[in-house]
């Protein structure tokens, strides 16, 4: 069994002593994802002759400092997230000397092991994961835990509150502080590009009739309590393990062919114009996975099915969101149908058409913060505990979270731990940089044999 052992635990303060206190009020998009559980990014770095030395005596001093340096343009980051009883909702609030709880630790795990795409215990992650220290009205908006891998590597996993980071925003985060951490020992002061520099303007999220209101009593009616503590999850989740799936660029597009032929002779059937169907990577790539999903699970065929995805508005918006800003811009949609439509041969054409649908909605404007779409998620969430099948998506295949290198080369593999919360799935765009889509899978064990099954055989010609 690995040891593990944590060596230190400090907090990292941004790099000045003239910082002001300042306070920052949620959005709607904020409100709406405030008590979700905190997302989990995790990336291994590979480095074969890593000396304990060469890691305490310059890795994590260049992290910490880097960090540093990197809080200083995120100082909301650095904050807490706090509510007051006098405050209707809560707000972030920056004193200075506040700072990111940071935690160095070390493990004797196989690294090769742990960064494969094969089938492992989802709690082998958990120890390389920090927790984000809530209660009922203060709650930190990040924690950062690098571990050491003697002779093999080291990870860097961020824990973030869902409050104030999106995933264009996490990821972001993560660039520009390995953007600056790269900088440190060359001439010059190190700099972020205007793309990594983030925008904090609250101003551009517009609200007025007072949705993020409707959100705060929303959680309080479904928590029972006026609290920023975190829901631990939102599915049963022991014995649970995690594998790794890849679509490469030509399975996508073995997909679509598929897919596409099908929906034509439809509407050939049905004499119907041919309709432009949103056949992109990302929809094949959840209408594939997701009908591997269902017939994995084994449902009863007439069991209702719930699925969707979340999309990020920045671009959508009316005027649009500045692409660099940081908080929640995104939100989520979802769909209903049975087993069945899942398991019947056209499966994947008929969850392709209904996504694609969806997102076309997306273009129309149809699905910006709406007073009654957290009521319904968590209607949703509650009836996941009565049999209905939960079908969702962290990440996304357009972050290039492989680019985050600080350093000491790309990352050998990166996860979201936290889908072994929530049951989604975890999108990146593949490592190769082909085209192709990485997918982290969570399943009980026969579950995921049965998956990874259905996942190749599906694929063969
Ligand atoms: C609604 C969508 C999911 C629909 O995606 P689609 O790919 O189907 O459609 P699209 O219009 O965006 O893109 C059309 C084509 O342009 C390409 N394209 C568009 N924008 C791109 C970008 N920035 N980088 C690379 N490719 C891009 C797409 O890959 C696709 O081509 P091709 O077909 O060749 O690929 C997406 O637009 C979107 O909003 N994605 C971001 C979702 C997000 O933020 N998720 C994180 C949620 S928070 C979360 O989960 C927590 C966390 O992550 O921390």
């Amino acid at each position: 069994m690995a040891l593990f052992n944590t060596h230190e635990v400090t907090r990292v303060t941004p790099f000045s002593d003239s910082t002001t206190e300042f306070s920052l009020p949620l959005t709607l998009y904020d409100t709406f994802w405030f008590n979700f559980p905190p997302v989990e990014r995790l990336y291994f770095y590979q480095i074969t002759d890593l000396t304990p030395h060469f890691f305490y005596s310059f890795i994590v001093p260049d992290l910490k400092h880097s960090l540093s340096l990197t809080l200083l343009h995120y100082l909301p980051l650095a904050s807490n997230l706090i509510w007051p009883l006098d405050a209707p909702k809560p707000f972030i609030y920056y004193s200075p000397n506040d700072g990111v709880t940071f935690t160095v630790a070390e493990s004797t795990a196989d690294f090769n092991s742990l960064t494969d795409n094969g089938v492992h215990e989802a709690v082998e992650l958990h120890p390389l994961i920090p927790q984000l220290v809530t209660s009922d009205d203060k709650a930190a908006m990040i924690a950062i835990q690098i571990t050491l891998f003697p002779n093999q590597g080291f990870s860097i996993a961020i824990t973030s509150h869902h409050a104030i980071l999106d995933g264009k925003s996490s990821t972001m985060f993560t660039k520009s502080w390995a953007c600056l951490c790269k900088q440190l020992g060359k001439d010059g002061e190190p700099s972020l590009l205007p793309e990594l520099t983030p925008s904090f303007d609250r101003t551009v999220i517009k609200d007025p009739t007072g949705i993020d209101m409707e959100y705060v009593n929303n959680w309080f009616a479904y928590t029972n309590t006026r609290s920023l503590k975190v829901l631990p999850n939102v599915v049963q989740n022991t014995d649970w393990v995690r594998a790794t799936f890849e679509l490469t660029r030509d399975d996508i597009q073995k997909i679509r062919n598929q897919v596409l032929l099908i929906l034509n002779k439809d509407n050939e059937k049905e004499d119907k114009q041919p309709r432009q169907v949103h056949s992109s990577t990302f929809v094949l790539t959840l209408a594939y996975v997701f009908v591997c999903l269902v017939k994995a699970r084994r449902g009863p065929d007439n069991g209702r099915v719930v699925f969707g995805f979340t999309a990020d508005l920045r671009t959508r918006l009316e005027p649009p969101v500045p692409l660099n800003y940081v908080g929640n811009c995104v939100m989520s949609h979802f769909c209903a149908a049975t087993a069945r439509d899942f398991t019947e041969e056209n499966g994947v054409a008929f969850v392709a058409k209904k996504l694609s649908d969806v997102i076309k909605g997306i273009e129309r404007g149809e699905f910006e913060g709406k007073k009654d779409a957290l009521s319904e998620i968590l209607r949703l969430i509650k009836s996941l505990s009565e049999g209905v099948q939960g079908l969702g998506v962290a990440g996304s295949n357009q972050f290039d979270v492989y680019g985050s290198d600080f350093r000491w080369g790309r990352p050998k593999k990166v996860e979201i731990v936290s889908i072994d919360k929530s049951g989604a799935i975890a999108l990146t765009k593949s490592r190769d940089k082909s085209g192709g889509v990485e997918i982290g899978v969570v399943l009980k064990k026969q579950e995921m044999e049965d998956f990874a099954s259905l996942f190749v055989d599906g694929l063969k010609d």
